[in-house]
Parts: structure tokens; sequence; C-alpha cells
């Protein structure tokens, strides 16, 4: 595998966080946008005003609006678009890719349509060998700022997934290698639909208990989650599980707990930014039903978003279910 060159793929928050970490651990990394305007930006002003704000990035930093010159000798493609662009993004560029690259997807989503995820979409396009992603508790103004932040890379062969590791680490950003693809992966895609369920709870001012509560019973959703379908449920214990609904259901820093948060007190949501959770709660409940999985949440922020409950009535269905033993 070459790691020495990197394209990143989307000048959006987490594209821009992640090329920024990966120019200072000192890789050859171009930055790739389609909007010039916020290329010109990174370039010329060394901010990226439209998705983070006046965080500085340093200096150096290489960012194009033509793809072929960010892929050109690329060993490492990250792929930072949104979950459901993936599939026509990746279809469109595949070609003009070096053909040893590795896809590295950092978006957390399952495909709407077709149910799968990322990685299984990097598969079916580029090939097994080809396919990895990266997840794990991560604000991108933080790792743009130089905090320190730990992954999960998940490659389908381990050795692949330290080798991406090892490339991508740094002084700030320590990154954990994992061959559970599909544990990472569910973990990164749910735990967005959770933290909007979050944000509802906040929104409502149910209290600090009732978001401890509900955090908690979410973890035990993805375990199932990751039990049904082929994943290892001691993945969801990590950072793309754990990990991350720690973050995102205890911030208004994470979009989809502000979304919730948003939903919950009658705000206008026009114009919020983007929260993956939003399009991966349908695709979620579907996969729960049709595998038997008890994901009472997950099911309640699907039906809270399509419009068939209100949130009070999710809250006094979810309360009023049958008492059970704790698993
Ligand atoms: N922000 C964060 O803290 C983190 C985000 N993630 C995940 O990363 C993914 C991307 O999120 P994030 O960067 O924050 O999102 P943003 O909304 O900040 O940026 C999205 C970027 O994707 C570009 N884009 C959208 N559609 C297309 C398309 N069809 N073709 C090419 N480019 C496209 C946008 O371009 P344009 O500006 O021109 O519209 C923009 O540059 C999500 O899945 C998210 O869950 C993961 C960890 C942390
Ligand atoms: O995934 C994230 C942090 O790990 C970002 O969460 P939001 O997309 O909810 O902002």
């Amino acid at each position: 595998m070459r790691t020495d060159r990197v394209a990143v793929l989307g000048a959006g928050a987490w594209g821009t966080a992640l090329a920024t970490s990966f120019h200072r651990a000192g890789l050859d990394c171009v930055l790739w946008g389609r909007d010039a305007e916020t290329v010109a930006a990174i370039v010329e002003s060394r901010r990226n005003p439209r998705y983070l704000g006046d965080i500085a990035l340093p200096e150096g930093m290489k960012a194009t609006t033509d793809l072929d010159t960010a892929l050109a000798g690329a060993g490492i493609v990250v792929l930072a678009v949104p979950a459901q662009t993936m599939r026509g993004f990746l279809s469109a560029i595949a070609d003009r890719t070096p053909p040893d690259a590795v896809f590295v997807c950092v978006a957390k989503g399952i495909d709407r349509e077709t149910g799968r995820t990322m990685s299984e979409i990097i598969d079916e396009i580029a090939g097994r060998d080809r396919s990895a992603v990266l997840s794990g508790p991560s604000f991108a103004a933080d790792v743009a700022s130089g905090l320190p932040t730990a992954v999960t890379v998940a490659a389908h062969d381990i050795e692949a997934a330290k080798a991406l590791a090892a490339a991508l680490s740094s002084r700030t950003l320590r990154c954990y290698a994992s061959d559970d693809l599909a544990g990472v992966e569910l973990g990164g895609a749910l735990k967005n639909v959770l933290a909007i369920a979050a944000g509802i709870v906040h929104g409502r001012a149910l209290g600090a208990s009732a978001l401890a509560a509900l955090t908690a019973r979410g973890f035990a959703e993805l375990r199932r989650f990751a039990s049904a379908l082929g994943a290892r449920p001691e993945t969801l214990s990590g950072l793309s599980g754990l990990g991350d609904l720690i973050l995102t259901c205890g911030s208004e820093k994470s979009r989809n707990f502000a979304y919730g948060a948003a939903l919950a007190r009658g705000d206008d949501l026009g114009g919020m930014k983007l929260a993956e959770g939003v399009h991966t709660a349908s695709v979620a409940a579907r996969m729960a039903r049709e595998h038997g999985i008890d994901a009472p949440i997950v099911f309640a922020v699907d039906a809270i978003l399509a419009g068939r409950i209100s949130i009070d009535e999710a809250m006094s269905a979810l309360m009023s279910r049958p008492l059970k033993t704790e698993t």
C-alpha cells in the first residue's frame, strides 16, 4: 500500500479538518472541493469560513477544484462527502483514481436506497481490497484545531487497517486499527440516529437522567444491530460506538443532536447543517424490522421524522413498553 500521498475529496467540515491533520502529520495531502470559493478561501486566507468558521488552517496546505490534480499519484483517497451521495460520487471518480489506491470512507451513514454500508458500496464499485473506513468521536472543529482525538480505521484485512492507521495518525489524531468493518460502520451511522433522539430529550428539557437513560438504552440497540448484522458487538463498545455516542448524545455541537433539539423546540429546521441521522433513520428502522432487531429508539426517531407520531406520543410509548430484564 502506498501511504505517502493522500487525496481528501470533499472540502466540507470533516474533509477540511482531516486534510489539516494529515498535512500537519507531514503527509503529502491534497484537498479537493467542488466549490471554487471555498477552495480559494482555503488556499488564500487559510480558512474555510463556510464550514469551519474562523479556525486557522496551516500554511502550505494544498487544495484544488481539479479532481485529477488531487488524485494524481494518491495511494490513499479519503471520501468525505455525505453518505447519500457516496454511491454516485464514487461511481463518477473511481476510474480516474490510481488503480492501487485505497478508499477510506469517513462519511457516517447507510445508503437509503440499497441499505448498504459505505464499505459495501466501495467493495462493489472498486473491489474489496480497496475499501476502508475511519470513524469515531471526532468533531471536525476539534481535529482542525489540533485537539487530541482518537478514531478507528477499519479494513477487511487487519494488516491493511494497521498500515492505514499508522499512516494517518499524528501527535493529535490517534488511529486504532480494526478488521470489523461492519461494526465500525454501524456504530458511526446509527449513533447519528440516537443523537437526534438525545437532542429531542434535551430540547424538551426532559432532564439529565432521561438523557443518560436514552444514551444507555441506545447503546443496547447498537449492540443488538451488531449481533444481528454480522458485526462483533464488542466493536460497539469502542470509539466508533460508545465513544461517538457519548460525544454526540451530550453536545449541541453535534449537528444531529442540534437537529433533534431544534425539532423538539419547534424551531425552523430550514438551513440546518448536515444531520446524517435524518437520512439514516428510515433505513435503520427498515433493517431492524427485516432482521427482527428490538430497536425502540430508532423506531421512534424514524416515526417522528416521518411525521407518523408526535414527540409526546413517542415518549409515552417508550416509557410504557412492557417491563423487562435489562439486556
Ligand atoms: N463534521 C464532523 O464533525 C464530522 C463529520 N463526519 C461525517 O463526514 C461526512 C461529511 O460531513 P461534513 O464534512 O461534516 O459535511 P459538510 O456539510 O460540512 O460538507 C459536505 C461536503 O461534501 C460536498 N458535497 C456534497 N454533495 C456532494 C457531491 N454530490 N459531490 C461532491 N461533493 C459533495 C459539499 O460540497 P459543497 O460545499 O459544494 O456543497 C461539502 O464540501 C458526513 O457523513 C458526516 O457524518 C464524520 C465525523 C466528523
Ligand atoms: O460524527 C461526528 C463526531 O464524531 C459529528 O457528529 P454530527 O454529524 O452530529 O455533528
